[in-house]
């Protein structure tokens, strides 16, 4: 069974005509953007979209998802979005993908964020993986030392070698902090930092989760 493929296609059904939607980054939610693909050429529905990454843009074009930017509308009704972790008060790590900046930009412009994963990434405490964090290339090394200096090991993000360049033109450093007890502190604490662009922690963003297990598909909600 695909599990990506059970949560990401779940999530399409709380997608509802006339909706202006973000449409998130990974495979996961690219199963969610071809089921929408598909019921967009139906025309069953008719929604209007903002990417969270050139990826995300590509894939929508090619199946007719109509696609907006913030010029257009500076809320959105819904956004469905991948995560690398999640723990059971839906606070999350992203970015695995290099996606986080626009990703976030994004879930805090949206009335609801789900979240759609398999059962991997479902963890106790997060910090299991590596938090990536966007930095200005300029003085990256400098950026680099500061979040050392909060008891991490920071990597640069290379592909083939070179450093890997986000959608906006900046880098990636995958931060080894071991399990993250207070994640809104590190959060606040890394965001002060002096070349930071964001970090992939999204702390009380999400609302539902919806969890592709090998049994059956899960659904956790926000506890108000
Ligand atoms: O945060 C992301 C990209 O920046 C993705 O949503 C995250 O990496 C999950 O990806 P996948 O669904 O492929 O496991």
């Amino acid at each position: 069974m695909n599990l990506k493929k059970l949560a990401g296609e779940k999530a399409v059904e709380f997608i509802t005509d006339g909706m202006t939607i973000g449409l998130g980054t990974g495979s996961t939610v690219n199963w969610t953007i071809r089921k929408l693909g598909e019921l967009v050429k139906q025309r069953e529905i008719q929604i209007r979209a903002i990417p969270t990454s050139q990826q995300t843009s590509y894939l929508a074009n090619e199946l007719g998802i109509p696609l907006v930017t913030f010029a257009q509308s500076t809320e959105l009704d819904l956004t469905i979005d991948g995560a690398d972790e999640f723990n059971s008060s839906l606070d999350l790590i992203k970015g695995r993908g290099g996606a986080l900046v626009r990703e976030k930009l994004v879930a805090a412009a949206s009335n609801r964020l789900i979240i759609v994963a398999d059962e991997s990434k479902s963890v106790e405490k997060i910090g299991k993986f590596p938090l990536p964090i966007e930095v200005v290339p300029f003085a990256w090394e400098v950026t680099a030392k500061r979040i050392e200096g909060l008891n991490c090991v920071p990597t640069l993000r290379r592909v083939n070698g070179c450093p890997y360049v986000s959608d906006n033109g900046n880098y990636i450093l995958d931060c080894s902090f071991g399990y993250i007890e207070n994640p809104a502190k590190l959060e606040r604490t890394i965001k002060l930092l002096p070349g930071v662009v964001d970090t992939g922690l999204f702390i009380s963003m999400a609302d539902t989760v919806i969890i592709g297990t090998s049994n059956e598909l899960k659904v956790l909600s926000k506890k108000n």
